[in-house]
């Protein structure tokens, strides 16, 4: 994150003006899809992929979605013919071609093991397998979620590896990379290069996706409550972005 000072006022709500030539870097949970009790819970249904495709048609190619997911998992909910950067900006894909990924470290299995001997004896604490990294959420038992934040973070120095923290969740992955750098490395290329970058998110991990875009030129929407925040706008929950996002779509007629 920047220096600048986050603030904790409502923000005012974007004006459609700004889906006008933007660049839009989308994320996913909690922004196109309600947060669910399980990563595996969430529904994206057919009527959110056809508005999404109209609107980046209408931005001439200019939409991405930019996820803690993998592009494996992005790709099984329904977003292969997107461009999307997955695992917090370590993962790239263009719309049927192959995934620009480092390969998996065998430190993130060793994580993986050690977030199963952590859970097994503790129901409601799940661990999520991802292509490059893994994840420890405590959602279904939140009495567990600081000695899983304890464990995440030891596993982190041991192993070399990066603590993500989202929400009741702790992800281990290799570093070097987040949203901010994948709004960068995005705009540097077609077809996302030339417009003004607008990045729609609710999490933690979004705010270095925020701040990029303000770097550019353009600016970031906070989606939920009031927080400290580097974003400019907000809107409330994901049927408001929803909503925000169909006032782009050009449609005949
Ligand atoms: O960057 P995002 O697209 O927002 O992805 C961030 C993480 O989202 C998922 O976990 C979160 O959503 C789950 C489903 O709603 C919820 O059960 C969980 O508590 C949340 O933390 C996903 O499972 C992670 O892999 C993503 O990194």
């Amino acid at each position: 994150m920047s220096d600048s000072t986050p603030s904790l006022t409502t923000l005012p709500a974007p004006p459609a003006s700004l889906l006008t030539g933007a660049s839009l870097f989308l994320d996913f949970d909690g922004t196109l899809a309600p947060i669910a009790p399980t990563p595996d819970g969430v529904i994206v249904d057919e009527e959110l992929l056809a508005m999404l495709g109209d609107l980046r048609d209408a931005l001439e190619g200019r939409l991405a979605i930019v996820s803690g997911r993998s592009i494996a998992t992005l790709r099984d909910l329904g977003f292969g013919g997107f461009l999307l950067a997955g695992t917090h900006g370590l993962e790239f894909a263009q719309p049927g071609e192959q995934v620009e990924a480092p390969p998996r470290r065998p430190a993130v299995d060793d994580a993986e093991a050690a977030f199963h001997a952590f859970a097994h004896d503790k129901p409601g604490v799940l661990v999520e397998r991802k292509s490059i990294s893994v994840g420890l959420h405590f959602r279904g038992a939140p009495q567990w979620g600081e000695q899983a934040g304890e464990l995440a973070t030891d596993l982190a120095e041991r192993l070399g590896l990066a603590v993500q923290p989202g929400k009741m969740l702790f992800e281990l992955r290799p570093g070097g990379a987040d949203k901010g750098s994948a709004v960068h490395a995005l705009m540097a290329r077609s077809p996302m290069a030339g417009g003004r970058p607008l990045f729609i998110g609710d999490d933690v991990t979004d705010e270095e996706g925020f701040a990029a875009a303000a770097e550019l030129g353009g600016a970031g929407i906070l989606v939920g409550p009031p927080r400290a925040t580097l974003a400019a706008f907000s809107l409330e929950q994901v049927a408001a972005v929803r909503h925000y996002l169909e006032k782009g779509v050009v449609r005949p007629g």
